[in-house]
C-alpha cells in the first residue's frame, strides 16, 4: 500500500475491524454505509470516498476540519481508515433522517418550529465561523436528525466542501449547491463567511413556504409570492430579506441574525402553517426524483466546461477530446484553445490567476434535462486559472427568429452552429491576438480562405456602400450594450465584499440564463440576476402556483409572459451584440490586466463586424436577386 495522505489514518482494508451494513445515504462525492464495530459493537456511518474522485487536497481538509470540531450539533468524525483507492471515514451514527424528510412527516407546524431549526442551525454556523471554517454547502441535506425520537436534535454533517477564511485573502471555489449557494460564489469574485447566511436565508424561506426563492423566472429577486406568504409573518420577511441580501457586505451576519425577533423567538407568527408542508412535501419529492441538486466542488476530473459561470454559453454535450484544441497564446499568457470539433468550447487560460477546471455532463431523458456539474480549484495558491468557456456560437436556430433573419442576417440574429463556425472565431483572434501553435496549419488554411473571402466582401461592402449607406459598427457597441445591461440590471454597480477578514471591491454582474423549453438551448436572459441558479434547477416556483416546474421541458417556467416575450424580441435583435456583450462581461469578471482586457475588446468587434460585414453581403446578394428580377421583368415588359 502506498504513502496515507490523511496522517494518523489506519492503513488497509476496513472490513477487519467494522462490519459493513446497507447504504444510508449517497452524494456527489462519497457513499455513507451503516457500519458495525466488531469488537464493541457500536454502530457508525461509514463514509466512503474514492481517491479517482475526490481530490486529495479536499480529503484532507475535510478531515482536518472535523477533527477540529466539537458541537454537538456536528456528526462528528471517529476515525479514518485508508487503502490505495480509497479514503472511510468513521462517523457518528445518526438515524432521524434528513431535515425536510421529517418535517413532510409532521401533522401540525408553525412558524415558531421554523424559528427553532433555523435558530439551531445558525449557532452551529455560529461556531464554525467562530473557528474561521466556512462550510459552503448549507443545505436540508446534510442537516440530520440525531434519531426519531422526539427529543431529536439536528446534526450538521459534509464538510466536504468547506473552507478555511483565516487568511484575510477571500474564497475563490466554486463550490456548493445551487438552490442554496450564494451569488457572490457564482461570480467568482471571493467570498466568505456570508455565504452560509445566504443558505440559512434559503433554507429559512423553504421552511416557511414550501419551495425555493430564486429560480431562472426570478433571478435573485427575492419575493413573497401569494398565496403562500400571505399568512406568514413580517418579522420572518424582514429575517429573510436580511440574510438573501445580493450584497454579502449588507447581508445579516451571524450576530444580527441571532439578534432577530423572529430567531429569538418573540415575533413568530403562531399560527399553523401546514399548508407549507403540502407545497414542502411537493418540493422534496422533486429534489429527490431530480437527484437532488447540483453540487459543485472538490471532483478530479480535470476538463470541462462552465456555462455556469458563463452563461452565454451553451453545453452540447461534455467533451474530454483534447486531440481536437487548437490553442492560441498570446504575450498576455492568455491561452484561448477552440475545440474545432465541435465548435462550442473556449478555454482561456491567465497565469494571473487561480487554477480552475469544471466538468459539465448534460444528461437528457426523456421528460427532463439534468446538468451536473463540478468545479475543482486544484490549489487556491496557484497562480493559475484553466478556464473552459463554452463559446456563445451556438444560439438556436429557432423558427421565430430565422423570420426576422429574412430581414437582416441569420449571423446577426444568432443563427445556426454552422454560421456560428468556430474558423470565423478563429480568424479573428488569430488576427488580433497574433497567436502561434504548432497545430496551426489548417487553421492557416481557413484564416486564408477567409483572407480571401474578408476582401472579396470589403469590396462588396463598399458597392453596397455606395448603394445605401449602412452606419458602420461602431466600436462603442459593446460599451454602449454593456452599459445599458447595467442600467437595466437594479443590482448594477460595484459594491464591496466584506469576507470578515478584509474588504474586497467586487462588481456585480448578474446573468441570467433560462433553459429554452422549445430549442433546448440555454438563453441569457439578462435579467438582473447570477447564471448559477439556471439550467441545471428543475425545482423552482413560479408567482402563480406552487411550481413552476415543467416536465416535459425539464425546466421552470415562469408565469410572467411578458419576460419571454420581450426577450425572444432581443434576442432576434441583439443576436450576436448579446454574444459578445456576455463574453465581454464574463471577461471583466476574471480580473485580467486592462491590455488584455482591450485585446479580447478587439477580438469581439472584430467578431462582431465580420458578421456585420457578412449580413451585408447577404443583403447585397438580395439586391442583386431583386435586381435580376426587375430586368428581366423590365425585358418582359419591353417585349410586350
Ligand atoms: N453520519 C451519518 N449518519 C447517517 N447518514 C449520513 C451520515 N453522514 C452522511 N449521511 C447520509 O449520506 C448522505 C451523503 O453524505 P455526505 O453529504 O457526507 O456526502 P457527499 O458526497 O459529500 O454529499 P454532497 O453531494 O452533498 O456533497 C447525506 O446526505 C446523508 O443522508
Amino acid at each position: 500500500m502506498g504513502k496515507n495522505i490523511i496522517i494518523g489514518s489506519t492503513s488497509g482494508s476496513i472490513h477487519k475491524s467494522y462490519e459493513i451494513g446497507s447504504q444510508i445515504g449517497n452524494g456527489k462525492f462519497a457513499q455513507v454505509h451503516s457500519g458495525t464495530n466488531k469488537s464493541t459493537g457500536k454502530k457508525s456511518a461509514i463514509k466512503i470516498m474514492k481517491k479517482s474522485i475526490v481530490e486529495e487536497s479536499a480529503i484532507i481538509k475535510e478531515v482536518e476540519m472535523m477533527t477540529e470540531i466539537n458541537h454537538q450539533n456536528i456528526i462528528k468524525l471517529q476515525e479514518v481508515y485508508e487503502t490505495d483507492n480509497e479514503v472511510l471515514l468513521v462517523l457518528e451514527l445518526v438515524t432521524g433522517g434528513e431535515l425536510f424528510d421529517k418535517i413532510v412527516e409532521r401533522e401540525f407546524y408553525t412558524e415558531q418550529d421554523a424559528s427553532t431549526l433555523i435558530c439551531t442551525v445558525t449557532k452551529v454556523i455560529q461556531y464554525l465561523h467562530s473557528k474561521d471554517i466556512v462550510h459552503c454547502d448549507l443545505k436540508p441535506e446534510n442537516l440530520l436528525y440525531s434519531d426519531n425520537s422526539d427529543q431529536a436534535i439536528i446534526k450538521l454533517c459534509d464538510f466536504g466542501l468547506s473552507q478555511r477564511c483565516g487568511s484575510g485573502n477571500p474564497l475563490r471555489s466554486l463550490v456548493g449547491t445551487l438552490t442554496y449557494m450564494a451569488p457572490e460564489i457564482s461570480s467568482c469574485t471571493g467570498y466568505g463567511k456570508p455565504v452560509d447566511l445566504w443558505s440559512i436565508g434559503v433554507i429559512s424561506y423553504i421552511l416557511l413556504c414550501g419551495f425555493p426563492p430564486f429560480d431562472e423566472s426570478t433571478g435573485y429577486i427575492l419575493e413573497f409570492p401569494s398565496p403562500e406568504w400571505d399568512n406568514i409573518s413580517d418579522s420572518a420577511k424582514s429575517l429573510i430579506k436580511g440574510l438573501l441580501n445580493n450584497d454579502p457586505s449588507k447581508r445579516f451576519t451571524i450576530d444580527q441574525t441571532l439578534k432577530h425577533p423572529w430567531i429569538a423567538g418573540t415575533s413568530c407568527g403562531k399560527n399553523s402553517i401546514v399548508g407549507t408542508l403540502k407545497t414542502l412535501r411537493e418540493f422534496n419529492t422533486l429534489r429527490r426524483t431530480n437527484g437532488g441538486n447540483t453540487t459543485m466542488g472538490h471532483n478530479k476530473q480535470s476538463r470541462s466546461t462552465v456555462f455556469e459561470l458563463f452563461p452565454s454559453l451553451t453545453p452540447i454535450k461534455s467533451n474530454d477530446d483534447k486531440e481536437n484544441l487548437i490553442e492560441f497564446e498570446n504575450n498576455d499568457n492568455i491561452k484561448i484553445n477552440l475545440n474545432n470539433e465541435n465548435n462550442n468550447n473556449v478555454i482561456l487560460e491567465n497565469d494571473n490567476l487561480d487554477k480552475l477546471t469544471t466538468t459539465t455532463t448534460t444528461a437528457t431523458t426523456t421528460s427532463t434535462t439534468t446538468t451536473t456539474t463540478t468545479t475543482t480549484i486544484i490549489d487556491d495558491s496557484v497562480n493559475k486559472t484553466k478556464i473552459q468557456l463554452m463559446n456563445s456560437l451556438d444560439f438556436e436556430n429557432d423558427s421565430s427568429s430565422s423570420e426576422t433573419y429574412s430581414s437582416s442576417s441569420p449571423i446577426e440574429n444568432g443563427g445556426g452552429n454552422d454560421k456560428f463556425t468556430s474558423p470565423e472565431l478563429l480568424s479573428s483572434l488569430s488576427i488580433d491576438l497574433g497567436c502561434a501553435s504548432d497545430q496551426l496549419n489548417d487553421k492557416e488554411k481557413i484564416i486564408e480562405q477567409l483572407k480571401n473571402e474578408k476582401s472579396l466582401l470589403q469590396k462588396e461592402l463598399l458597392e453596397i456602400k455606395r448603394q445605401s449607406p449602412v452606419p458602420s459598427p461602431s466600436s462603442s457597441f459593446l460599451n454602449t450594450h454593456l452599459q445599458q445591461q447595467h442600467l437595466n440590471n437594479s443590482n448594477g454597480g460595484s459594491t464591496s465584499i466584506n469576507n470578515g477578514n478584509g474588504t474586497i471591491e467586487r462588481q456585480f454582474r448578474p446573468i441570467h440564463m433560462s433553459k429554452d423549453s422549445d430549442s433546448g438551448s440555454y438563453e441569457n436572459l439578462l435579467l438582473g440576476s447570477s447564471p448559477l441558479i439556471k439550467a441545471h434547477n428543475n425545482i423552482c416556483h413560479s408567482r402563480n402556483s406552487s411550481f413552476g416546474y415543467n416536465s416535459s421541458s425539464g425546466g421552470c417556467s415562469s408565469s410572467d409572459e411578458s419576460t419571454g416575450g420581450s426577450f425572444k424580441k432581443d434576442k432576434s435583435k441583439y443576436g450576436v451584440d448579446r454574444i459578445c456583450l456576455d463574453l465581454q462581461s464574463e471577461f471583466e469578471k476574471l480580473s485580467l490586466p486592462k491590455e488584455t482586457i482591450d485585446k479580447l475588446t478587439n477580438v469581439l468587434s472584430n467578431y462582431k463586424q465580420k458578421n456585420q460585414e457578412k449580413s451585408l453581403k447577404i443583403k447585397l446578394d438580395k439586391q442583386k436577386e431583386k435586381y435580376k428580377k426587375l430586368k428581366a421583368q423590365l425585358k418582359k415588359d419591353k417585349l410586350k
